[in-house]
């Protein structure tokens, strides 16, 4: 019998579609919405391939309200969601916010209603360590804890710390409103997960990250340099204060993080917390220069780059403190950022196409025969 049935929005995604193959693994249902707007169905595919289970698909825009009403009804069974669906380029965020306010805010506040509507009273919510901006401008916030004041510098992460405010503000008042009716309202619960920098692939090479259209973020950028489908890395600045000037990150890889999401759910099963934040990150900084090493290692050779100006919006460091969630969620990162690189350079290496070519029959097979 399944331990629970989970609503997984943008499921087909980098980060959504690692956690709900967790979420099969660890024996739950699974529902994933999504529009396809920057991810591909065949990500179904690969979870099967994977695990042997195959998440309900719908393919459903966030914002439409009376679609998420329709799924809330043809699965009653769905008691948590995993929140992801969202817009998350920095740099177009700045260009079109609009846009960006509509369907990361407007979106949340259709799914919120129509979990309202359906008495679904647990979120875990896709949030981002953006949310801190530069947290050098405190002193002593540097690994990030969770009790850093917010401040994000850019419009992506001004909504994502607008829909962290929403979720609170709704779960505060149903829980208030449950206790005027003489309940306890208790069941009413959120987690607010603040990632640092998604990193690496599925150890097997059939399931990992790959963005329509031009990326944006650093490994995936080294990767197409990689592969020869970009010539160089532009890395943006190396007149920051860090030991060789280049900006600091806290990478993690998807697996770990993917697992993060189910001890967060389990969290709020076990404990009824209200509304919680974590930190999910590894507690270990890298720079743009240590990642070039890195990945140019397991490729085998060193990858060129190019210094450029420093890109509008980034900060010195973002590392974060993940005391929090080691304590209370027991979970801690124990995928190296060698696993990370190794793994996303198997996928890349392997799957040129991403997702629109087959996966290699030998990880196929290995995969079938149970390796
Ligand atoms: O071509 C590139 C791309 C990136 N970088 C540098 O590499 C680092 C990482 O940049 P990414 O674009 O990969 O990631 P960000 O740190 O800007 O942001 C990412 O991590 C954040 C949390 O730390 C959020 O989760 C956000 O959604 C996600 O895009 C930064 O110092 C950036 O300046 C380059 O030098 N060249």
């Amino acid at each position: 019998m399944a331990v629970g049935s989970v609503l997984v929005t943008g499921g087909t995604g980098y980060i959504g579609s690692f956690t709900a193959l967790a979420l099969l693994e660890a024996g739950y249902e699974v529902v994933i919405v999504d529009n396809l707007y920057n991810s591909s169905k065949e990500v179904i595919n690969r979870i099967e391939l994977i695990c042997g289970k195959r998440p309900a698909f719908y393919e459903i825009d966030i914002t439409d309200e009376a679609a998420l009403n329709k799924v809330f009804t043809e699965h009653p069974d769905i008691d948590n969601v995993i929140h992801f669906a969202a817009l998350k380029a920095v740099g177009e965020s700045g260009e079109i916010p609009l846009e960006y306010y509509r369907v990361n805010v407007g979106g949340s506040i259709s799914l919120l209603r129509s979990m309202t509507k359906h008495n679904v009273t647990n979120i875990v919510f896709s949030s981002s360590a953006t949310v801190y901006g530069d947290a050098t401008r405190f002193p002593n916030m540097i690994p990030i804890p969770e009790h850093c004041p917010i401040g994000p510098t850019n419009t992506y992460g001004r909504t994502k710390s607008t829909v962290e405010s929403v979720i609170t503000d709704c779960i505060e008042a149903q829980r208030n409103n449950a206790k005027k009716t003489g309940e306890s309202g208790e069941q009413w619960n959120a987690a607010l997960l603040r990632y640092f920098n998604p990193a690496g692939a599925h150890p097997s090479g059939v399931l990992g990250e790959d963005p329509l259209g031009v990326p944006y973020n650093l490994l995936p950028l080294l990767a197409q340099v990689a592969i020869g489908k970009r010539e160089k890395l532009l890395v943006f600045g190396d007149d920051y204060a860090s030991k060789d000037g280049t900006a600091i990150r806290d990478y993690i890889h998807v697996l770990d993080l993917a697992k993060g999401h189910l001890v967060a759910l389990n969290y709020l099963r076990d404990h009824h917390p209200g509304v919680k934040a974590w930190n999910l990150g590894t507690g270990k900084g890298s720079t743009v220069f240590d990642m070039i090493k890195a990945f140019s290692k397991v490729v085998g050779r060193d990858l060129p780059y190019q210094v450029v100006e420093r890109r509008q919006g980034d900060v010195l460091d973002l590392t974060a403190n993940p005391s929090l969630a080691n304590q209370e969620l027991k979970w801690k990162a124990e995928l190296t950022l060698e696993d990370a690189c190794a793994d996303l350079w198997r996928w890349t290496e392997n799957n040129p196409e991403g997702y629109n070519q087959d996966p290699p029959k030998e990880f196929v097979d290995a995969l079938k025969n149970g390796k």
